[in-house]
């Protein structure tokens, strides 16, 4: 076992799993309660807004709240909170953007020049981007930090598991028949690196006919409750695929979002991890 992992894999031979990396630590400055990590197994399922929408719900009830955008490559939650322009900072640290509500957040976007720059990175880089997000930025008093993992189980979610003391995850599916695999994929990396799974939410479940009013399986009779209880894992919300969500996502307006659907998904986060 390395204790001592520069983040450098090309010049290391040894399993990822098995390296213990000792946990990094917040500034001075931060306090963070509770870090939740908000997983996929595959890209586009709604990763993003849930984290989004855990995040707002919290904030509704008084909490301080922070979003740590992971996902480097793909970032978008200072789109979907309408936060642009540069992140400021000074010796002690970077200043966190912040929602018209007081949601703070920090992701790529808020360093580049220009949003639409790619970023081309290679993991190990972009392993230590989100390091940093973590240790150096100014993040203050929070009571529920979630983390926008970027999706899949590769590099980079390893080496963020093994270096941020992460409370929970919550892994996000769509209802396809394949989800079965890929959630399982995320259920086993997260018992692998010994972090507790807090549930399932389970997104773009269905659409709601604007004319009758009928709920439409647009993939087809949701397997994610079956899969839920093989893993032993609450199903913690079902959210319907809304144009309304995507329209404020689109507009930077997501703390407008009146959806309740995941009312009960904080309330179990509350209950596990008390504030
Ligand atoms: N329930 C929903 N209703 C309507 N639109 C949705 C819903 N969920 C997600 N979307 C839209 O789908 C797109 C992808 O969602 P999101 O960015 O949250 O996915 P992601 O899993 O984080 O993606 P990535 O893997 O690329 O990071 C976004 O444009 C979002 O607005």
């Amino acid at each position: 076992m390395s204790e001592n992992c520069n983040g450098n894999c090309s010049s290391c031979s040894q399993n990822c799993d098995q390296r213990e990396i000792p946990k990094e630590s917040t500034n001075a400055f931060s306090h963070v309660k509770h870090t939740i990590a908000v997983v996929s197994g595959k890209g586009g399922v709604g990763k993003s807004l849930v984290t989004s929408m855990l995040a707002v719900l919290s904030r509704r009830k008084g909490y301080n709240v922070g979003i740590l955008d992971a996902d480097i490559t793909g970032p978008s939650i200072p789109k979907i909170f309408g936060v642009h322009g540069q992140a400021t900072g000074s010796d002690l640290g970077i200043n966190p953007g912040r929602t018209a509500n007081d949601i703070e957040l920090m992701s790529v976007n808020l360093l580049l020049d220009q949003e639409e720059s790619p970023v081309v990175w290679r993991g190990p880089v972009i392993a230590g981007a989100v390091k940093q997000f973590w240790t150096d930025v100014l993040w203050g008093d929070i009571d529920y930090m979630f983390i926008d993992m970027p999706p899949g189980t590769g590099d980079v979610p390893l080496t963020v598991f093994q270096s941020i003391p992460v409370d929970g995850i919550i892994i996000v599916t769509s209802p396809q028949d394949l989800v079965s695999m890929i959630v399982k994929k995320a259920y086993n990396m997260a018992k692998l690196m010994e972090i507790p799974v807090l549930g399932i939410v389970e997104n773009m479940s269905y659409v709601v006919c604007p004319d009758c009013g009928k709920k439409i399986e647009l993939y087809g009779k949701s397997q994610t409750a079956k899969i839920a209880s093989e893993l032993g894992l609450p199903l913690l919300g079902q959210i319907p695929i809304d144009p309304a969500l995507a329209e404020l996502c689109d507009a930077g307006e997501f703390e407008k979002m009146n959806s309740h659907d995941l009312d009960a998904a904080m309330a179990d986060i509350e209950g596990k991890l008390p504030a």
